[in-house]
């Protein structure tokens, strides 16, 4: 509407002096639904129109900056050469908000300044210069993560970051003595900082590769797409091909934060779901259009942002022929992602994974509608996280063990022997709950290695980094010896070959671990960072109010590394002790030689914050006097003399070359040591790149742990029992249960959860009946879920299970979100149902609640018969169908289906027990037959309806 309403308004304004094709859409991005246009349009037209009625957004904020940006561009020879810098970077990154770094600020200048202050709460000031006033807006450099977050976390932007570098340090001139240039772009992909990040999640950035012209034809279901995804902040990079029907499924499961999709497939408006309606469910996604000329470059170019890893030319051999096996759409997808990464961290390291191939036959298929309806990550009512199925299993005591959690349970496995591997480990650490508690107590003590890593690779982290991955080694170490124990005690073939083939990825290179542990002074290091008030006793005036870098002389060793660490720190440290001594002698000659001759009463060697090198004395005010009257007449001490600095009644402030140079002296080697300190760990986090893949090897294996032993935990808490998983087509479950519900009754009310069975083969279905809240829905769901849980290989929910393997999961809840909210609830139903019907296979599971409940009664039933058909003819998929319809669908399926199809239907139902005046409750129990009616007049007397109003409602039924 808007769009269309700027459209027209452009065309009117523009099109008489606008050749046709100048005006363009530049991006279109969506944020959470919201869809941010963009329009270019040429600069001198924007100035011969005049300022539009209609409320224009953003294009015309950015229009009105462009014009305000024009005018500084006319006297750009009069502009100083850092703001041209800043003018030229916003030109070449035009869609981007600029920071650029001034001293130890970053700030917005011109159009950026005046559209993006208010946003971050920035004061917007102005400087005149010749050619006129320029706006700017800045905060200082620390806080680049919390604004960072508001631009493009809260508000979608793409961020451009020109970083300041010393050019040469001897020259004088502010201006010539730096160079900028930008480092990073930062969108919602690619944003790293992890202050603000859920640590539980990924974050990943998707590109979606479709075929040449593929919008130009009618959308064909089966046509192949390329899917590529990557987290830049742990290295993981994956590959699929997946076809046109199942994309939206593989968006869901993957969940990205950005995903990228070629300039040229903007123009079809791809979200609006006219081409293909599926892709509406893109709203949902922070959708970014870019010109992605990666086409032409060959794969080998891309090969420097892959593992820095010490067996570098093997993992380039693996990398070639890992790509070598991609399909040209992954090819292309991956090339894609790469070419993003490389415009957007130019410089960097980047040190991504070898990328994985998903493939769709090893993954269950969860569409977006299944994966909300059963509550897998977040719950439909609150889209909180809190009562989802994730929430409700996680026992996981890491954050990447979280995100792996999370990964399973979006993608559930099918293939057998590594869900048998799964099973056969949560039933060891089950029955040793000793070695699952010390797994658990161990793996508490470690931390997030891959995202450490890819701090390291980025230049980042410091000694607390290095000490976390070194202690987070120690104790993969420490696991692998319960294994080996384990393994040993257990004595079982089987059992033994499993956990050897969890100890192997846990080798370690020891050395380093010890390197790190022996060389970094750990204790001080927690001791400096906990108290700052400690550094008042190093002598520097109102010591320790700067915190460990107030401590410019290091007298009281806030040092990192060890002395032994190198021969040269030694060295450095031994001078650093010996100008130490010599300052203790000066401090006390200074003393003795003020008490003595004028009773002073402290004398300290000081820094003062204005950076002088101060002698403090106290002393009483006739003691001050004298002292003050000495110096006139020019008192010496070592042969130098004194300068007053400071007075006051009891106190002066001296200074002497004497404590002067040794000051300086002991400044420049406390300058060294940190110098050397700094050189020492960028060698050991360099080391640690290089060990990237067998790094990368005992976190996974970690996390692995991590999920296995919290199966064993949640299956002793919730009485879980292991499945036996097969691939048939079996689905029998004793006495199974709701997972959520039954742990929502238990913490809200005293109420059990009634458990149920369910027997269905391939093609068999079974009708369920019953009132209103009896209980349809959540049975449906239960065991929805059991098989997701099954696949991930936790135990389930039930007295004892049988799962032959389900490709895929389908569901109709009614829980279309607003997405469709331009079509009727039915035309939602109806995309939905036929979603199942086009993509169900006899390996699937499909659950239906109410199907045709959106239009008139007859028709209705006849669309749920319909439905019911087709899936046990065509799909020949395991089917549970709730309905109100039961009566009507008995008596279709008795007079107008084979009895051979009779026998593949089955009627349950569930009932409402009367005990008393107006008093009932639910049985909550399944038995064969069919629910004549939904008591909803009860229901809605429960829910406070006028009790009047029902009188009318009972005299129509009774009628
Ligand atoms: N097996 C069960 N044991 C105990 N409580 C249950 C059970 N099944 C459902 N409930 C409770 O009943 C409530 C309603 O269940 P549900 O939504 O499945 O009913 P429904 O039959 O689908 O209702 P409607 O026809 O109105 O959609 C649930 O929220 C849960 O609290």
């Amino acid at each position: 509407m808007q769009l269309n309403r700027t459209l027209k308004w452009c065309h009117k304004r523009l099109v008489p002096n606008c050749p046709t094709g100048k005006l363009r859409f530049e991006s279109t991005s969506t944020v959470r639904g919201a869809t941010v246009e963009r329009l270019k349009i040429p600069i001198d037209q924007i100035k011969s129109i005049s300022e539009p009625q209609i409320d224009f957004g953003l294009p015309i904020a950015v229009a009105k900056s462009r014009r305000v940006a024009k005018g500084a561009r006319n006297v750009s020879n009069a502009l100083p050469p850092t703001l041209q810098y800043v003018r030229d970077t916003m030109d070449r990154h035009k869609n981007y908000v600029v920071l650029t770094q001034m001293g130890s600020f970053y700030e917005l200048y011109f159009e950026h300044a005046e559209i993006y202050a208010p946003k971050l709460n920035l004061t917007l000031t102005s400087r005149e210069y010749t050619h006129g006033k320029v706006s700017f807006a800045g905060f200082p450099v620390h806080q680049i993560q919390r604004h960072l977050k508001v631009l493009v976390k809260d508000h979608g932007y793409s961020v451009a970051i020109a970083d300041q570098f010393l050019k040469d340090s001897s020259i004088t001139n502010e201006t010539n003595r730096f160079l900028r240039r930008v480092t990073r772009i930062v969108t919602p992909g690619t944003f790293m900082d992890e202050a603000f990040e859920n640590l539980q999640e990924n974050t990943y950035l998707l590109s979606i590769e479709f075929p040449g012209k593929a919008t130009l034809r009618t959308a064909d279901i089966d046509m192949k797409i390329g899917l590529c995804w990557c987290d830049i902040s742990t290295g993981e990079v994956y590959v699929q091909q997946v076809s046109l029907k199942d994309t939206v499924s593989a968006i869901t499961r993957i969940g990205p934060r950005e995903i990228l999709l070629d300039e040229e497939l903007m123009s079809f408006s791809l979200e609006k779901g006219e081409w293909f309606t599926e892709l509406v469910e893109l709203k949902k996604y922070f959708v970014k259009y870019q010109r992605l000329p990666s086409g032409h470059r060959e794969m080998k170019t891309f090969y420097h942002l892959f593992n820095c890893d010490e067996e570098v030319d093997r993992s380039f051999a693996k990398l070639d022929s890992t790509v070598r096996d991609l399909t040209q759409k992954e090819t292309a997808a991956l090339r894609n992602i790469l070419f993003y990464i490389e415009e957007h961290l130019p410089n960097a390291q980047v040190n991504l994974q070898t990328p994985q191939r998903q493939l769709t036959t090893s993954i269950m298929q969860i569409d977006s509608r299944t994966n909300s309806s059963l509550e897998l990550t977040s719950t439909m009512r609150s889209n909180s996280r809190k009562g989802s199925l994730l929430s409700v299993i996680r026992r996981t005591v890491t954050p990447s063990g979280s995100r792996l959690l999370s990964q399973w349970l979006c993608a559930p496995s099918l293939n057998l022997s590594e869900i048998h591997r799964r099973q056969k480990l949560v039933k060891l650490f089950k029955e040793n709950d000793d070695l699952m508690k010390t797994i658990f107590r161990t793996l508490k003590q470690t931390y997030d290695m891959p995202r450490i890593l890819q701090k390291f690779t980025f230049g980042k982290g410091e000694a607390t980094e290095l000490l976390q991955l070194a202690h987070s080694l120690q104790s993969a170490g420490v696991i692998l010896k319960l294994l080996q124990k384990a393994s040993e005690k257990t004595n079982k073939m089987p059992l033994t070959k499993l956990t050897s083939s969890l100890i192997s990825p846990l080798q370690c290179n020891e050395f380093l671990i010890e390197k790190v542990l022996g060389t970094l002074d750990e204790e001080q290091f927690l001791r400096s960072r906990k108290a700052p008030a400690e550094f008042e006793s190093l002598g520097t005036e109102n010591g320790g109010q700067k915190g460990l870098d107030v401590d410019p002389l290091g007298e009281s060793s806030p040092w990192v590394v060890q002395s032994n660490a190198s021969s040269q720190l030694q060295k450095l440290h031994k001078l650093h002790n010996e100008l130490l001594v010599s300052r203790d002698i000066l401090r006390h000659d200074l003393e003795s030689f003020f008490t003595t001759k004028f009773q002073a009463r402290t004398v300290q060697l000081k820094l003062k914050q204005s950076n002088e090198f101060a002698i403090h004395i106290t002393a009483s005010p006739s003691n001050i006097r004298e002292i003050m009257f000495k110096l006139k007449e020019g008192l010496l001490f070592r042969e130098e003399l004194f300068r007053v600095i400071q007075k006051s009644a009891q106190t002066c402030w001296l200074s002497h070359e004497s404590w002067l140079e040794l000051g300086h002296e002991l400044e420049l080697t406390a300058m060294k040591i940190k110098k050397e300190e700094s050189a020492y760990m960028n060698e050991l986090k360099g080391e640690f790149v290089k060990r990237s893949s067998s790094i990368r090897r005992i976190a996974h294996t970690l996390d692995y742990l991590d999920v296995l032993t919290s199966f064993a935990k949640l299956s002793l808490e919730k009485s879980l029992t292991c499945p036996s998983v097969n691939s048939t087509t079996e689905f029998n479950v004793t006495s199974g249960r709701h997972i959520m519900v039954e742990d929502a009754l238990s913490t809200k009310s005293l109420e059990h959860f009634t458990p149920n069975d369910c027997n269905i083969q391939a093609q068999e279905l079974w009708i369920v009946t019953g009132p209103n809240m009896g209980g349809k829905s959540t049975f449906l769901r239960q065991n929805a879920i059991i098989a997701i849980l099954a696949q991930i290989g936790c135990f389930v929910p039930c007295k004892s299970a049988t799962i032959g393997l389900v490709d895929k999961i389908f569901s109709r809840m009614g829980s279309a979100d607003d997405l469709y909210n331009e079509m009727s609830t039915f035309m939602v139903e109806m995309v939905e149902t036929s979603y199942i019907l086009n993509g169900a296979t006899s390996s699937s599971l499909a659950i239906l609640d109410e199907i045709g409940r959106g239009t008139s009664g007859k028709e209705g039933v006849s669309i749920a018969y319909a439905t019911l058909k087709h899936l046990i003819e065509r799909n020949k998929c395991r089917s549970l169908f709730a309905t109100h319809f039961g009566t009507e669908l008995q008596a279709l399926v008795r007079g107008k289906c084979h009895p051979e199809q009779q026998q593949k239907i089955s009627f349950y139902q569930s009932a409402v027990l009367d005990v008393g005046e107006n008093e009932f409750y639910y049985d909550h129990r399944l038995t064969p037959g069919v629910c004549t009616q939904s008591d909803a007049i009860k229901v809605a007397l429960r829910a406070g309806f006028p009790r009047d109003s029902l009188l009318h409602a009972e005299e129509v039924l009774k009628a």
